[in-house]
């Protein structure tokens, strides 16, 4: 088994709701995101998966959909203020902790058919989480 990663940087504001503590106010982050894969058998070129190919297929949706956007959760009361001020925003189902994140981008790699183990999302230099799927 290989293990292929490719770390991937992007920025977002968000804020946790009902968080006793600052991190209810809006706020950024530069969140580091790496993108872990892992495949069984490497191709003629000896390689498992393309680092290119996950910047193009990651990389690129990082960019374009979550790359300096306010994320919230869709029942955030601040999302309405924030539209009519036609800020573009992206509403998650859920709080946009870095948990969550996770999630939400493993979830996006697994969907475009790469073989995904798990995604880390750096929030800080210091404060990472992981998302794998359990058995
Ligand atoms: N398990 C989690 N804990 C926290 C999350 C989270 O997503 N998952 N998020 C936050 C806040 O978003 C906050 O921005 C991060 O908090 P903190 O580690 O305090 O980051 P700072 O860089 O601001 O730390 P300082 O040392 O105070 O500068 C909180 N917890």
């Amino acid at each position: 088994m290989y293990r292929v990663a490719r770390e991937l940087e992007f920025c977002f504001g968000h804020r946790l709701p009902e968080y006793d503590g600052k991190c209810r106010n809006i706020h950024g982050h530069n969140a580091k995101a790496v993108i872990t894969l892992e495949v069984e058998v490497l191709d003629k070129l000896g390689l498992g998966t393309d680092f290119v190919q996950i910047k193009r297929i990651v990389g690129t949706w990082l960019d374009q959909h979550l790359d300096h956007k306010l994320i919230l959760n869709e029942s955030d009361p601040y999302v309405a203020e924030f539209q009519k001020m036609g800020i573009p925003l992206v509403l998650l189902p859920v709080n946009p902790t870095t948990e969550n994140m996770a999630k939400y981008i493993f979830d996006y790699a697994k969907l475009q058919g790469l073989p995904v183990a798990e995604v880390t999302l750096w929030e800080t230099p210091y404060s990472y989480a992981t998302y794998r799927p359990g058995n």
